[in-house]
């Protein structure tokens, strides 16, 4: 962790003013320096490649199907109990989710009991729960007290052979019993085709077209093993959009790493409900994280996004869900990964220093986070060092500075860095400007890293020497002979 700024103890937070100017960055980050730029927030462009209006697109205004109580269940480490489902459905619905699905109450007898205390929690979100294309299980679903159910079957040959044997007619016939019932007890129904991807186009159109029909609120489309590409997605919805006139929900896995661009692809193809689980948790891999979702979609349209959904809750109830699956968040998770919002490399540090917008997309305040500049290494730049220095209150000149992240420089090329040495670099090369006994840059290093650095500090000012020694000659150069002398007088 880096001292903070102002010789008080570091008391968990990185100890450095974020851009609010706050101390203990809600994104807290040890051992990271928090920066303030000069654009901050983000100014908002838009993109020169900004998509053509589509008139069947849903991207300004899709739903969102959590599935965290459902898909994410399956997840292999998942063991939600009665009080964590009531914790995770607040935060959620908090979060601003539209819908919450729960596991099949026809699962478990907890499973049932769940379900009930779920819906009696009177969250915003409606509550939905997931089963089979079954009258029993529907019939157990209806009391549970659900706003609507999520029926389905596979259509695939692989499911229809493999796993529950029927064919194309009975999957038809049963679905319009189904939804005849669920309709009856005036909850909303959708109906899905699982592993759609690898299912017959015209059985499926076939199917969603007669459950249309009879009035389903929702169908959905569901890549349940991860095989389909963006195209095929598109094609896919666009296709049906122009077959049946309810919603179009969709449900990708993750296998192939295509959930979120198929989730987006659906939804300029007229999809208008994405499902979603915290972290993509669910089977295998899992399914479009609601993190990256949102991501994407602050991308296409940011006012939509920040109008509907609370961003800033998006760390806690991935945290939250994080802990009970007992994983930690990646390191490159989409906004709340450990590196998300931070920059390292020289180059990159000076222009975010300068308008975050050079190498983000992303404003990280959106989701009530901060961004970072690392600056302990051999990749850091002068920029970064002065911002560094500027924020331990040492003020130098810019030959000062430069000379000084040569020395960063040279002492990260001698072995690895911390914040911490980087720190003590800086503080102790403006030191040595300003007294008579210097001190060493760098203290602890081992008699093997002081000769490497002794000799690094030779080469460094040996170059140092040779670039002064051109420089001159270069000047020399310019100025021809004759004209060193000459003044040139203009009457
Ligand atoms: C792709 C998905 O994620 S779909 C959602 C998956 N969710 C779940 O499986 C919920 C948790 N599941 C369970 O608790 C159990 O599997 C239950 C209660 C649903 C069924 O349990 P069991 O009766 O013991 O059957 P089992 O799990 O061994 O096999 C699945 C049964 O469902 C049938 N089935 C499978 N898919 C469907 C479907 N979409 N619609 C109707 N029946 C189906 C199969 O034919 C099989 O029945 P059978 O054994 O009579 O042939
Ligand atoms: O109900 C659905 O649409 C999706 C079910 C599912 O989890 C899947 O097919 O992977």
């Amino acid at each position: 962790m880096c001292p903070p700024v102002d010789g008080t103890p570091a008391n968990g937070s990185n100890g450095h003013a974020n851009a609010n100017g706050e101390n203990g960055a809600p994104g807290n980050h040890p051992g990271y320096s928090a920066i303030q730029s000069s654009h901050n927030p983000h100014p908002h462009h838009k993109s020169p490649y900004q998509p053509v209006g589509d008139f069947l697109s849903n991207v300004s205004r899709f739903k969102i199907i959590e599935s965290t109580l459902r898909e994410g269940e399956q997840f292999a480490n998942a063991y939600f109990d009665l009080d964590a489902k009531i914790k995770i459905a607040k935060a959620l619905d908090e979060f601003g989710v539209d819908y919450i699905e729960l596991t099949s109450p026809a699962a478990s007898e907890q499973s049932r009991r769940d379900c009930e205390a779920i819906c009696k929690l009177g969250l915003k979100a409606k509550i939905l729960t997931h089963v089979r294309c079954h009258l029993e299980d529907a019939k157990i679903a209806v009391e549970t007290g659900v706003d609507g159910l999520d029926v389905v079957i596979g259509t695939s040959s692989y499911l229809r052979e493999h796993s529950h044997g029927k064919d194309m007619t009975y999957i038809k016939n049963t679905a319009l019993e189904v939804i005849e019932f669920v309709k009856s007890k005036g909850k909303e129904i959708r109906f899905s085709s699982e592993d759609s991807f690898r299912s017959d186009l015209v059985d499926l159109l076939s199917i969603y077209s007669a459950v249309d029909k009879i009035g389903v609120n929702r169908v959905g489309i569901a890549d349940t093993v991860g095989c389909a590409s963006p195209r095929q997605v598109y094609d896919l919805v666009r296709t049906l959009r122009g077959v049946v006139s309810c919603d179009i929900e969709t449900h990708f896995h993750n296998d192939t790493g295509c959930a979120i661009a198929n989730a987006y692809c659906a939804l300029e193809a007229g999809a208008t409900h994405i499902d979603t689980s915290v972290l993509g948790i669910g089977e295998r891999n899992g399914i479009t994280p609601l993190g990256g979702l949102m991501a994407r979609m602050l991308v296409a349209d940011r006012d939509y996004v920040l109008s509907k959904y609370n961003l800033k809750k998006l760390k806690e109830v991935e945290e939250l869900v994080a802990d009970y699956v007992e994983v930690n968040v990646p390191f490159n998770n989409y906004i709340t990964g450990f590196c998300a919002f931070t920059h390292k490399a020289g180059i990159h540090a000076k222009a975010i220093l300068n308008n975050p917008s050079t190498y983000e997309i992303i404003n990280p305040a959106d989701f009530g986070l901060t961004r970072y500049v690392h600056f302990a290494s051999r990749l850091t730049g002068w920029n970064a060092i002065k911002s560094r220095a500027d924020q331990l209150g040492l003020n130098m000149t810019d030959a000062q500075y430069k000379d000084c992240t040569a020395k960063v420089k040279a002492l990260a090329d001698v072995r690895k860095i911390t914040l911490d040495d980087t720190d003590a670099i800086i503080r102790a090369y403006h030191h040595n400007l300003h007294n008579e006994k210097e001190v060493p840059l760098l203290e602890g290093l081992t008699a093997e890293e002081k000769k490497k650095y002794i000799a690094a500090e030779q080469e460094l000012s040996s170059e140092k020497e040779k670039r002064q020694l051109e420089e001159t000659a270069d000047v020399q150069a310019e100025v021809p002979a004759n004209k060193k002398t000459k003044t040139v007088t203009v009457s």
